[in-house]
């Protein structure tokens, strides 16, 4: 495993907000395959490092690279043709489309044929949309959503929605998945469920990804690393069971009734 490949770098990242360091000194490397954990209270800036790693913000200190080439300042788009996707705290889908629409919708991006093929229906058309079908319902099934690709979005059950998002995130085609709070709202089966679908996904497609929760069972459960956000510094870093006793971990998150071995 030693050999994997690089994918993400953060170099010393921050980012100001007026007077506000949200986020001071940021540093990770992310390699191909990696399963890594952001936690800390609320207000601690594990968003803002989202938004700086997908190109929503672009920090006023430091540098990222992607495959070794620095993408700080290229915006959303960009950063997700190279390979970023992300999914957000609120869920974010086409309510009154399909299931397989929204997925669609998702990979489009990736999509060849122009708008003027479309307007006329040519047979490249035809084949990339029948590829894309084809795409969307592998992607449905791997998060055993297939059986609502014709329903509303809107009409999911909420556990669906959330994973929904995963698929719109995976249709991207991304080598780093960035799951904001994945299990947020959703009961304890459909959390357990949701372990094994993220596990699942990284194996299946080798990606890596950085998920932030709350959820210490999930965290504990997958992250294979960990890192703590408070105030916008990184308080401790490693093995996620090591990371959970260190006492500045417990007093600025988990709280002393914090039971780490039993979560
Ligand atoms: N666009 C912005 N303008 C001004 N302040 C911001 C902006 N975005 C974030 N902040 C501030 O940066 C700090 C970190 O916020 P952030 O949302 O990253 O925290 P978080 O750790 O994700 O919290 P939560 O767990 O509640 O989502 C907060 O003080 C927040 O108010």
């Amino acid at each position: 495993m030693e050999n994997r490949k690089s994918i993400l770098k953060c170099d010393n990242i921050s980012i100001s907000f007026g007077g506000l360091k949200a986020v001071n000194g940021f540093n990770l490397d992310v390699k191909e395959g990696d399963l890594i954990g952001l936690i800390g209270p609320n207000g601690a800036g594990k968003t803002t490092v989202f938004n700086m790693l997908s190109g929503v913000y672009s920090p006023t200190e430091g540098s990222i690279f992607l495959d070794g080439e620095s993408v700080g300042g290229l915006g959303v788009y960009k950063v997700s043709q190279k390979g970023v996707s992300r999914t957000f705290q609120n869920i974010r889908l086409f309510d009154y489309l399909s299931v397989i629409d929204n997925v669609k919708l998702a990979m489009n991006q990736d999509m060849r044929y122009n708008v003027i093929s479309g307007m006329l229906r040519l047979k490249s058309y035809w084949q990339e949309e029948r590829e894309a079908t084809k795409r969307a319902l592998e992607i449905l099934k791997i998060l055993d959503l297939q059986s609502y690709a014709n329903d509303s979005a809107g009409n999911l059950p909420y556990g669906a929605q959330r994973k929904l998002e995963i698929a719109r995130a995976i249709a991207t085609n991304p080598k780093l998945l960035l799951l904001d709070e994945p299990a947020a709202g959703m009961n304890a089966i459909e959390t357990e469920a949701l372990m094994d679908t993220i596990r699942m996904i990284r194996d299946k497609y080798k990606l890596a990804i950085v998920l932030i929760e709350h959820d210490m069972k999930l965290v504990l459960g997958i992250c294979e690393r960990l890192l703590v956000l408070n105030h916008g510094i990184v308080i401790a870093e490693g093995n996620p069971r090591e990371v959970v006793k260190k006492e500045e971990v417990v007093s600025a998150y988990l709280g002393s009734g914090y039971g780490g071995d039993n979560a």
